[in-house]
């Protein structure tokens, strides 16, 4: 038997030893596990047999509330012990088709033998609990795993640094408990491995990648130095995937303190969402939260904001007119820091004048004018900051209603509604009143103390939206304040530095206001302005945050997250190369120029150049593309070159596409995407196609993405990826603006295995910037 035989069947012994243990510690967990479920079932129905019930005195109420509280503690304990047992049970049977996949033998520095260090998802004692069989892949003696090659290494531990020496770098394939490839390597990971991995089909959730883990990717995932973290990674170097690695080592390392709810992820889009979602779960842990900058925008504005895809797909399709240009200019400059700076330089204005509020009313009359507030507001000059002043103005007010609440209770129209309040509303205030011990039995039958306390109720429920929306600070008009930001600001045009548009900006962004609606790009602009007249809202309870596709966030919005995410560590990553907004592509790049927002001693920026996505062949092409001189390293597996075939009209077009979808579908790919440039040529492709091939046409609502063809626009597909990517149409008169150039390109390196390219008549000049020798050509 040759050699290498003889060790694959030595190594099996292990697994077959391994597995076996794991299923001893199953079979020992699940009748753990039964007996608590049967302990939990027991104590929730009797529940109410253990706990004594008194409320005759208020000792006895003590007693009882003290007695139901152990009770449910007790639940509590035996619920989330029950809840670890699963978690356990169910890593346990992950492991159990795939125990490890890596394994290192170290002698540390003083000793003779090597340690065999096998590498896992998750660590795995053996029965006695005194060896490790497989060490979970964050912990610290693993990182030697994926930094070292064989020889010297050493690993940090909580307070040392382990030195020694790598005697032997083993990598497996293990599926179903069966070793189907092992080999040893004196790289960092191998290559075999990696090239299994990467030829497999793409797959419509992002698979983790800890089996293969590279160097560079593990000094993204286990950084734990600094609190700014910048990658700016080519297309398909796995900025995504090690982000989310990054979050399972954080959830290990730190898990006495670190929990789920504590890392954000701001991702592009919904379907990405869901396309990330079953790493951390693959990974045994919970997933972190995750919310696109929309959705946060959203969430804190009580006003319509326009979809940053209904932005970008009228740049990219609308008529290039006056409107258009302006357009552009606002948004670009919306987007500037130096646009942030006039904010500030308007704030502090209006620390001496120029605020606006808006009147009280109150069943239709006045109760408190906006010039009382205002004057109010500017009596408190003492007061230097405006949030500070605004909670002052927000108590004084809360007061007078007080006052007014008072005045009310005589009015006729409290009279008249008290009358008509029904049996139901009358006994639910008498319930109310009598918790709050302002009724006996005795007073309930004075007739007019009845009424008093009924009167009172009255108004105060009336009262109650009134005084929620103070308490909320309604009473600023900050709509007013950002529409009076544009005229203050065209008083100063020459100080500011404004552009030479500015009217005709103002007048864009006035008339989208009086509609109800934001515009995108004034919806940071418009939360700061709001936030630095309310009072910062900051997100203290968020310790990590993430942001993907970072070259996407405008410098204004990263450094409005930078404020309100004050005590999180940052990881962005990006690549400038993929930018879809018009802000990214024109503005200074807030992403590329990190150091003038994050502070040099605490930023650490990482470069990942080595793209795995896709064939050399693809990476190849795709690269010549950019204007800029990139080196992107192509991992080393190889494909078909890709094609570009022109034809003379769209129904030729169409016909083609067919054909090649039907080809590429008969090769076994299972995930085909066509990649049109907007959303309209989207639709119109689908109409035309739909009779002839099973379609899903997805849109910006889309939330999730099954296998088979569809139909995509260009900026939806971020982040995501295809076995095969057609390019439904790149003539010249398509994509006809340098500006596009980005998102072209990030609609090419979707692909994995194949790409290839439709043009009704001339190409693109990016497609045209491409050697020869990188695709076939058909005509
Ligand atoms: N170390 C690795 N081992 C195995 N696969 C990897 C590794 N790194 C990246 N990949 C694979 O390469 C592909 C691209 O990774 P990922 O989506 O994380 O890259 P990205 O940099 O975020 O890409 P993009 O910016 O183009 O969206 C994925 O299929 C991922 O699984």
């Amino acid at each position: 038997m040759a050699d290498h035989e003889q060790i694959i069947e030595k190594e099996q012994v292990r697994v077959n030893k391994v597995i076996d243990s794991i299923e001893k510690q199953m079979e020992k967990l699940k009748s753990k596990t039964g007996n608590l479920k049967k302990d939990i079932v027991s104590l929730r129905k009797s529940f109410w047999d253990d706990v004594t019930v008194n409320i005759d005195d208020p000792d006895d109420v003590i007693e009882t509330h003290a007695s139901i509280k152990q009770q449910a503690e007790l639940l509590g304990e035996r619920e989330r012990s029950h809840g670890q047992f699963h978690k356990q049970y169910k890593n346990l049977q992950r492991l159990k088709s795939s125990p490890y996949f890596g394994r290192i033998d170290f002698v540390e520095e003083g000793e003779k033998k090597a340690e065999q260090i096998y590498i896992g998802l998750f660590s795995l004692m053996d029965e006695d609990g005194e060896n490790f069989l497989i060490y979970d892949w964050r912990a610290p003696i693993a990182r030697m795993y994926y930094d070292y090659a064989p020889g010297p290494a050493q690993y940090e531990t909580m307070d040392s640094i382990i030195k020694g020496e790598i005697e032997l770098k083993r990598q497996y394939m293990i599926r179903n408990g069966r070793i189907k490839g092992m080999f040893d390597t004196t790289i960092t990971i191998g290559d075999e491995i990696l090239q299994a991995v990467l030829s497999g089909q793409a797959d419509n959730h992002m698979k983790n990648i800890v089996a293969t883990i590279q160097k560079e990717q593990n000094a993204i995932i286990r950084n734990n130095k600094k609190k700014y973290i910048v990658v700016q990674g080519a297309a398909g170097s796995g900025k995504t995937s090690a982000a989310m690695q990054r979050v399972a080592y954080l959830l290990y390392r730190y898990r006495e303190t670190l929990k789920a709810e504590n890392i954000l992820l701001f991702s592009p889009n919904q379907m990405f969402n869901s396309y990330v979602s079953t790493v951390l779960p693959e990974l045994g842990e919970d997933n972190m939260e995750q919310s696109t900058f929309y959705q946060y925008l959203q969430q804190r504005l009580n006003i319509d904001i326009e979809n940053p895809y209904t932005q970008i797909e009228y740049v990219l399709g609308a008529k290039q007119d006056q409107a258009y240009d302006i357009r552009k200019k606002s948004i670009q400059f919306k987007a500037s820091l130096a646009y942030k700076k006039i904010i500030d330089h308007y704030v502090k204005d209006l620390l001496t004048t120029g605020m606006l509020f808006k009147n009280i009313r109150f069943r239709g009359e006045l109760l408190i004018s906006k010039k009382e507030i205002y004057d109010y507001f500017y009596s408190l000059k003492q007061i230097s900051s405006i949030p500070n002043r605004i909670s002052l103005v927000k108590e004084w007010l809360l007061d007078k209603l007080k006052v007014v609440e008072k005045n009310e209770r005589s009015k006729e129209w409290v009279e008249e509604e008290r009358e008509l309040l029904n049996k139901d509303d009358y006994l639910k205030i008498y319930r109310k009143l009598q918790k709050q011990k302002r009724f006996t039995e005795d007073t309930f039958d004075d007739f007019a103390r009845e009424e008093q306390l009924l009167a009172g109720w009255v108004v105060k429920r009336r009262l109650k939206p009134l005084r929620d929306k103070i308490a909320n600070l309604v009473f600023i008009d900050i709509i007013g304040l950002y529409r009076k930001f544009f005229s203050w600001a065209q008083l100063k045009l020459v100080d500011l530095k404004l552009p030479d548009e500015w009217m005709e900006i103002k007048k864009l962004t006035l008339a989208r206001l009086a509609t109800g609606e934001l515009l995108f790009e004034d919806a940071t602009p418009f939360l700061y302005l709001k936030d630095k007249i309310e009072g910062k809202h900051t997100y203290n309870s968020i310790r990590h945050l993430f942001i993907d596709e970072a070259q996407d966030y405008s410098p204004f919005q990263l450094s409005y997250l930078k404020e309100i995410f004050p005590n999180s560590r940052m990881t962005i990553l990006g690549d400038m190369n993929q930018s879809i907004f018009t802000h990214s592509i024109h503005n200074e790049h807030a992403f590329a120029k990190s150091e003038n927002l994050f502070p040099e001693e605490e930023l650490e920026r990482i470069v990942l150049t080595k793209s795995y996505r896709s064939t050399k062949q693809i990476v190849e092409f795709t690269e010549e593309m950019l204007t800029a001189n990139h080196k992107i390293e192509p991992f080393n597996r190889e494909g078909e070159v890709p094609t570009l075939s022109i034809v003379p009209n769209k129904s030729k077009l169409n016909e083609n596409i067919i054909k090649k979808v039907t080809d590429l579908q008969n090769k076994g790919f299972e995930t085909v995407a066509i990649i049109c440039k907007t959303a309209m040529e989207s639709h119109e492709a689908y109409e035309m196609l739909k009779e002839e091939l099973h379609l899903r046409l997805i849109r910006k609502e889309t939330s999730s993405f099954e296998k088979g063809v569809l139909i995509i626009p260009s900026y939806l597909a971020k982040g995501i990826e295809f076995d095969a990517v057609i390019i439904y149409n790149c003539a010249n008169d398509v994509y006809d603006h340098e500006d596009e150039r980005t998102l072209f390109y990030t609609a090419c390196t979707r692909a994995m295995h194949e790409l290839h390219l439709y043009s009704v008549g001339e190409p693109n000049d990016f497609v045209k910037s491409v050697g020869k020798s990188k695709y076939r050509k058909f005509e």
